[in-house]
């Protein structure tokens, strides 16, 4: 719970707000119906009943953008309704709505939510004093919306920035190790869950140490970047290029069989080798590649492709080993101790 919260800026968002609303409206649902004033007291539950919904469907759902939206669309209207129904509390109400419009919602949206609202509760005109009143409820209004449209963007816009700074690398643009860390874990659960077909191939560069040794580290960056658009542009776009370590990269290929691995992963091997170069000749990569197994985990799926690399690199580098499963590993290590005993 903790996780979701601190990973989805919406959701805890859509809680903190959905908290404060419940603790803010509650007592006055209360104080109305002991008051006798039913209308307001049921108003005010359908408001809690409302919020309570939303923030329940973001949990279970996960479709916050929607239920941001109706919780925005929710609160704004009801301080309309209660503005109709008691008068200038409903003004007060409004404040709030304004503000967190921006948090909920689109910035177009909320901007749209904001000025109904605003017109809405200006059509009642029983609800002002005076002409003036009025009109300074509107600058009023506008004013909070502006700040608070102002302040949302400059959050988001950092939040943006802080979530690349913290997940891409930034010498190549691919992912980092953080974020595979996730995608990993995701790709895990979903095969686990629905039976999804998942497979890894760690990339490393060879003798890339001799490259930047005798061309220096702005050479071994540029060929980085090269090999980087070349897998790219040689791969679906539903497959994941992460940044392991230094020369080190993850590729991960989901609904991928095991011809087409095959076929995807030797065209790969072919075009470094036709490509991929530096100042004194080309560059080639091994692969160790591993297809997850039903109920692995990360570190053994990450740790049989690492053995499939290792090897690679032991049977003189620039080749591709495919990984066994350990139970055929096993089979195998135990056919062959059978064949010696006999
Ligand atoms: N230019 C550059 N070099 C890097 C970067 N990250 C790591 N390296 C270098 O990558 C080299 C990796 O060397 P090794 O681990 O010995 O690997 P290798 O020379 O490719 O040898 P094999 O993998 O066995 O073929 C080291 O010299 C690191 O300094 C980077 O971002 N840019």
């Amino acid at each position: 719970m903790f996780y979701r919260l601190k990973t989805d800026f919406r959701l805890s968002i859509i809680t903190l707000l959905g908290a404060s609303a419940i603790l803010g409206i509650t007592p006055f649902a209360v104080y109305r119906f002991l008051q006798g004033n039913l209308l307001a007291a049921v108003v005010d539950v359908v408001i809690l009943a409302g919020i309570v919904g939303s923030v329940a469907c973001a949990w279970v759902t996960g479709r916050t953008k929607r239920s941001g939206l109706f919780l925005a669309v929710m609160t704004s209207s009801s301080a309309v309704v209660v503005g109709a129904l008691t008068g200038e509390p409903g003004l007060f109400w409004l404040f709030p709505c304004l503000v967190t419009s921006f948090f909920l919602a689109s910035p177009r949206l909320a901007i749209l939510i904001n000025l109904s609202a605003i017109s809405a509760m200006m059509a009642q005109t029983e609800i002002f004093r005076s002409l003036v009143q009025m009109w300074s409820f509107a600058a009023g209004a506008v004013v909070v919306s502006a700040s608070a449209y102002v302040f949302a963007f400059r959050n988001e816009s950092q939040r943006e920035r802080l979530e690349h700074l913290a997940t891409i690398d930034p010498l190549t643009g691919v992912r980092n190790r953080r974020s595979m860390d996730q995608e990993l874990a995701w790709a895990v659960a979903n095969a686990d869950r629905s039976g999804g077909v998942y497979s890894i191939a760690l990339l490393d560069i060879d003798h890339f140490k001799q490259i930047n040794d005798r061309y220096g580290h702005g050479v071994g960056d540029s060929v980085l970047v090269e090999m980087v658009a070349l897998i790219q542009q040689h791969t679906r776009r539903t497959d994941r290029l992460f940044r392991y370590g230094g020369e080190e990269f993850v590729l991960l290929l989901p609904d991928t069989c095991d011809e087409g691995l095959k076929t995807v992963l030797n065209n790969l091997q072919q075009v470094l080798r036709k490509y991929l170069r530096h100042p004194g000749g080309t560059v080639t990569a091994s692969f160790g590649v591993a297809q997850l197994i039903k109920r692995e985990d990360v570190d053994a799926w990450l740790g049989r492709a690492d053995a499939a690399l290792y090897q690679a690199k032991e049977s003189g580098r620039d080749c591709i080993i495919y990984a066994q499963a350990p139970s055929e590993h096993t089979e195998k290590a135990a056919s062959r101790a059978e064949y010696s005993l006999t």
